[in-house]
């Protein structure tokens, strides 16, 4: 029987072994992580990795908050520390694969590291990045728009690539399973994020309709009629803000750099500067439409994750708004079923990227902000609200 072990039982790792498990029936699948309350929940760390065949490797990949590409590039030490554990424990043969997003090339820095020990033990890397969106996780995974695999081009490197395609063969469609190089591989996730993250483009259209009498709906309807753009991605908001999104084209920002093509690294900041301009521009608006000041006035905030049918606050907007409504001297009541008030008073005392690592390594809860209060209805949020 194959054994699978995932490292890293979050948004990711959780729901995808869950769907390999159901899909899999003869596949073994274990999920672990270092969060103590993960742990508890899952299984024992370096036992199932031993004994697996395949290991996914799902963990945090972060903005690096300090040193070398601080505020860019992606922070690998969950990664490495993964990979280093997995070289210590090994004792067979193993298929190691890339589900987390991380910059192209990580997987030959990987190699190296699970390399070093050298016990005469075969490891293949593989790059399967994750699609999923969150609140249709489970929907992204039965049905995904496609599957990627990266591999080497070596015979070794093909029959890793096989053995995972013959995992989600079982459930996915042959046509819909992609196969590419390890790099070409790494490279989609970081550019297919990008491209969605250009809803920055209807969101700096959003500015100009407003300053003209247009509609941004009416415009990015007609624009979506278009068969040659996606309707489903061209709604305009108060900003983007996942998990994901601005860490990872900062990543390619920093990537670009690092290759020599500044115009390539200019040209996708501007889709986070113009995500932070739509996020200081909607707080700049509510602010002027109530006689250019909120100070003691309440307003209510529905919703507070970064969207709907998710609890997850990581990047959310709400967050920037908020601070901007209290930098005004609002008094805010927040109403999310999904989001407590700890999670919420974190949020807005956390310093940024810091909501990005492992629960147990964010900083404490720290004192609430007491200009906000954390309600349970809807109704009560916006009572006397203004
Ligand atoms: N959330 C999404 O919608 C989504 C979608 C596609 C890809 N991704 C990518 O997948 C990766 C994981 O994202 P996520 O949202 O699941 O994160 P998450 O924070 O929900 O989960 C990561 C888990 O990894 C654990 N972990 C960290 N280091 C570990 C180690 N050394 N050993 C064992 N466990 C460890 C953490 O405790 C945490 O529970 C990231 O690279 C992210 O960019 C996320
Ligand atoms: O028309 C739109 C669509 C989305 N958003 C915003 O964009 C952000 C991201 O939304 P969504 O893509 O639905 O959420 P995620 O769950 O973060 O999924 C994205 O990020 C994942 C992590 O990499 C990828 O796997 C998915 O393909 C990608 O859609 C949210 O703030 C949305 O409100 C808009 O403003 N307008």
């Amino acid at each position: 029987m194959v054994k699978i072990c995932c490292i890293g039982a979050g948004y990711v790792g959780g729901p995808t072994m869950a769907v390999i498990a159901l899909k899999c029936p003869s596949v073994e699948v274990a999920v672990v992580d270092i969060s103590v309350p993960c742990i508890t929940t899952w299984n024992n760390v370096e036992k199932h990795v031993c004994e697996a065949d395949i290991v996914f490797v799902s963990v945090n990949t972060p903005t690096k908050t300090r040193g070398l590409g601080a505020g860019k590039a992606a922070d690998l030490t969950y990664w490495e520390s993964a990979a280093r554990m997995i070289a210590d424990v090994s004792k067979s043969d193993k298929i190691m694969v890339e589900k987390s997003t991380v910059p192209v090339k990580t997987a030959e820095a990987i190699e190296r590291i699970l390399t070093h020990n050298n016990n005469r033990i075969n490891f293949q890397i593989l790059s399967n990045p994750e699609f999923l969106a969150e609140g249709t996780a489970i929907e992204d995974l039965f049905k995904p728009d496609r599957v990627l695999i990266g591999g080497r081009e070596t015979p070794g490197g093909q029959k890793a690539i096989q053995a995972l395609k013959d995992v989600y063969a079982q459930w996915v469609p042959e046509d819909c399973i992609i196969t590419t190089n390890l790099w070409s591989a790494e490279l989609s996730k970081l550019a297919a994020n990008a491209f969605l993250a250009q809803i920055s483009s209807v969101n700096a259209m959003s500015a100009l309709c407003e300053a003209n009498g247009a509609n941004v709906l009416e415009v990015s309807y007609v624009v979506g009629k278009d068969s040659m753009i996606r309707p489903k991605f061209l709604n305009a908001s108060v900003g983007f803000g996942d998990s994901c999104f601005q860490k990872d084209i900062l990543n390619l920002v920093y990537i670009c750099e690092c290759n020599g093509l500044p115009e390539v690294a200019e040209y996708w900041k501007h889709v986070i500067k113009i995500n932070d301009y739509q996020k200081i521009r909607f707080v700049n608006r509510v602010v002027a439409s109530m006689f250019n000041t909120v100070s003691g006035k309440k307003v209510a905030i529905l919703g507070f994750a970064f969207k709907k049918d998710t609890g997850d606050t990581r990047e959310t907007p709400k967050i920037d708004g908020c601070k901007g409504l209290l930098g005004d001297k609002a008094k805010l009541s927040i109403y999310d079923p999904q989001v407590n008030e700890d999670q919420i008073q974190r949020d807005l005392a956390m310093k940024k990227f810091d909501w990005a690592h492992p629960l147990h390594l964010q900083p404490m809860s720290p004192t609430g902000v007491k200009q906000v209060s954390v309600v349970w209805d809807a109704y009560t949020a916006t009572k006397d609200a203004q």
